[in-house]
């Protein structure tokens, strides 16, 4: 019998960003390996017009959760959704609910967030500090709290090179930064963020550096641990591979690069690509949740979920896996051919911006003026390459994050543990995990049949053709262009002739001798 399993049966669960990629993962999990836990406590908010029933049963209902309907039949009376903006002022939970809360959790897993790179200093730091603070102000308040889960990411401190599992100080203290915001108005805070953020590339890492601060802070007398996972990937194994349901982190330029929109990626070749499939990070969240309720450690323990330093991939190695699958099962409608190129080089990489995406989305919006439609390349293509641009920091550079807690944490757990709830991201087979993220992302992501691919397949030989001819045809403007505007053009292409027909004429006597 697991006993991690064991541990959250009959547990009280609250979690935030139930409804994000983790958050759900997390919940199915749960779910599934302790169909007799008491309840999950999700904070909701309502979203696109749908109510927070709505949301709950869309989720419950969704592929990812058919395994948990076999297991726990009940799981609908088993998930409590309670309204809840993380953005305001006690997160606006009603009283009896914020007393059932504070009266019944057991554990917290707090993994709300917003991750965009580009928000604003005030939302990010609302969202990534306050509402931690908050969190463990109820925490503090919660008697049958046996463990605070707080996730991070391994990026936090990716002002450094070597980052071990300890929690950094920032140069600017976050109370500070927290009561400043009460009285700066929105103009002056965006003034000052790039001051603030100095070495941080974007505020979405600098405020969750902040927010571990906060956690050390404010832990009181809690159990506290953090986990930084790098970045998130689709499912290795459960509850099947190659899950995923959003178009953060690699999502977006995986969809990008199989539609042959994005050919050109500014990346080190080399440069270590740290992906960590998502049900990973998971099993580690809930053997530290375990084991930090069970082994109450001395002080906040900070683990790394990341596969760096224990399995490596390079960017190369992915990408050409990425294309190697889109050769085997493309993407339908692709716009061009997908290709990947990957440089560091400040030139090439403008080069091929203005060579593959640029040039071809204004051919393409032409065409679309011609035949009297809307152009709309030319501003997809901007989207694209504004992404591209943001991640391109994480492409660019190579991290040493050190593992020794996760590593303990392994060695602490039963063989049926380590097998139900396997972190060990070494038996991990990157050719394999790539083959089924890129099919997920079909699948999943995009919906796309799978009874579509002999027709994708086709529609990419339609594109070879048209691009050879589109190749051909330029080569013959340009060299007719350049034939009548100089003499050394015009001899280059006598010599060709002379020497083709010398080549022609001597074949042709050769081949009339023989007979
Ligand atoms: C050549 C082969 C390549 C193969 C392999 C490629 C591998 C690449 C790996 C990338 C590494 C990423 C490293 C991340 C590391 C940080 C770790 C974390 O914690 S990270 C935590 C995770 N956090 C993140 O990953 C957050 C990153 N994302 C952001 O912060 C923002 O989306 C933004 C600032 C990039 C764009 O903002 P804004 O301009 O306001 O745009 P909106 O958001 O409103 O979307 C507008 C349109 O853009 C579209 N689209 C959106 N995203 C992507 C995408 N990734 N991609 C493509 N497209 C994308 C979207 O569909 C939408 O279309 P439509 O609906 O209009 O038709
Ligand atoms: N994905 C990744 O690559 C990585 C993620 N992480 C960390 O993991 C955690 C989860 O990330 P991930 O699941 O990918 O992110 P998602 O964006 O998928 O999920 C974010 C969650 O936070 C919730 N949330 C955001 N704002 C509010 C609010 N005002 N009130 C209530 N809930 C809110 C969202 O709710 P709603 O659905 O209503 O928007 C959603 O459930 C984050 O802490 C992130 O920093 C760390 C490293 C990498």
């Amino acid at each position: 019998m697991s006993m991690i399993a064991a541990f959250y049966g009959g547990k009280s669960i609250l979690i935030t960003g139930a409804t994000g990629f983790l958050g759900k993962v997390l919940m199915e999990k749960l779910f599934r390996t302790s169909p007799d836990l008491k309840v999950i406590y999700i904070l909701v908010r309502p979203k696109a017009g749908q109510t927070l029933q709505q949301r709950v049963f869309q989720i419950l209902n969704s592929k990812l959760f058919e395994k948990v309907k076999e297991v726990c039949p009940n799981v609908h009376e088993k998930i409590r959704a309670i309204y809840a903006d993380l953005s305001q002022n006690d997160f606006a939970i009603s009283k009896e609910d914020m007393q059932e809360l504070l009266s019944c959790t057991n554990i917290i897993f707090h993994c709300a967030a917003t991750v965009r790179f580009d928000d604003t200093l005030r939302h990010a730091v609302q969202l990534n500090v306050t509402a931690t603070r908050q969190l463990l102000l109820m925490a503090s308040q919660m008697p049958k709290l046996e463990a605070f889960i707080h996730i991070s990411t391994a990026y936090s401190n990716c002002n450094l090179k070597h980052i071990d599992e300890v929690i950094y100080p920032c140069p600017v203290e976050p109370k500070k930064i927290i009561d400043s915001l009460e009285w700066l108005d929105d103009a002056i805070i965006e003034e000052i963020a790039p001051k603030l953020i100095r070495d941080w590339p974007n505020i979405y890492t600098y405020t969750k550096a902040l927010g571990e601060m906060v956690v050390q802070q404010e832990s009181r007398n809690l159990n506290i641990a953090i986990i930084r996972p790098s970045i998130v990937g689709a499912t290795w194994q459960e509850p099947f591979p190659g899950w995923v349901d959003n178009i953060n982190g690699p999502n977006g330029l995986i969809i990008a690069a199989g539609k042959g929109f994005l050919r050109a990626l500014k990346a080190a070749p080399k440069a270590v690509a740290d992906l960590i499939p998502v049900d990973t990070v998971v099993n580690l969240m809930l053997a530290v949740g375990w084991y930090t309720a069970v082994h109450r450690p001395k002080s906040t323990l900070v683990y790394h979920s990341t596969s760096g330093n224990l399995n490596p991939c390079n960017w190369h190695k992915m990408g050409v896996q990425v294309l190697a699958t889109f050769e085997k099962i493309p993407l339908e409608r692709a716009f061009r051919r997908p290709y990947a190129n990957f440089t560091s080089n400040n030139f090439t990489s403008q080069y091929w911006n203005a060579v593959s995406h640029q040039a071809p989305a204004i051919i393409y919006d032409c065409y679309l003026r011609l035949t009297g439609r809307k152009p709309r390349m030319t501003k997809v293509m901007n989207q694209i390459l504004r992404t591209a641009s943001m991640l391109e920091y994480f492409l660019n550079r190579s991290w040493e994050w050190s593992t020794y807690n996760t590593e303990m944490l392994m060695s602490e757990l039963s063989p049926e543990d380590q097998r139900v709830f396997n972190f060990d991201v070494r038996q991990l087979n990157w050719l394999e995990y790539i083959e089924n993220y890129v099919l997920g992302v079909k699948k999943y992501l995009l919906k796309e049949d799978m009874a579509g691919i002999p027709e994708a397949k086709q529609h990419l030989k339609r594109l070879r053709n048209i691009h050879y001819l589109f190749n051909t045809a330029l080569f013959l403007i340009v060299w007719r262009l350049l034939i009548a505007r100089s003499q050394m053009a015009r001899n280059v292409w006598f010599f060709i002739v002379s020497f083709c027909y010398k080549f022609l004429s001597y074949f042709r006597a050769s081949s009339t001798l023989k007979v």
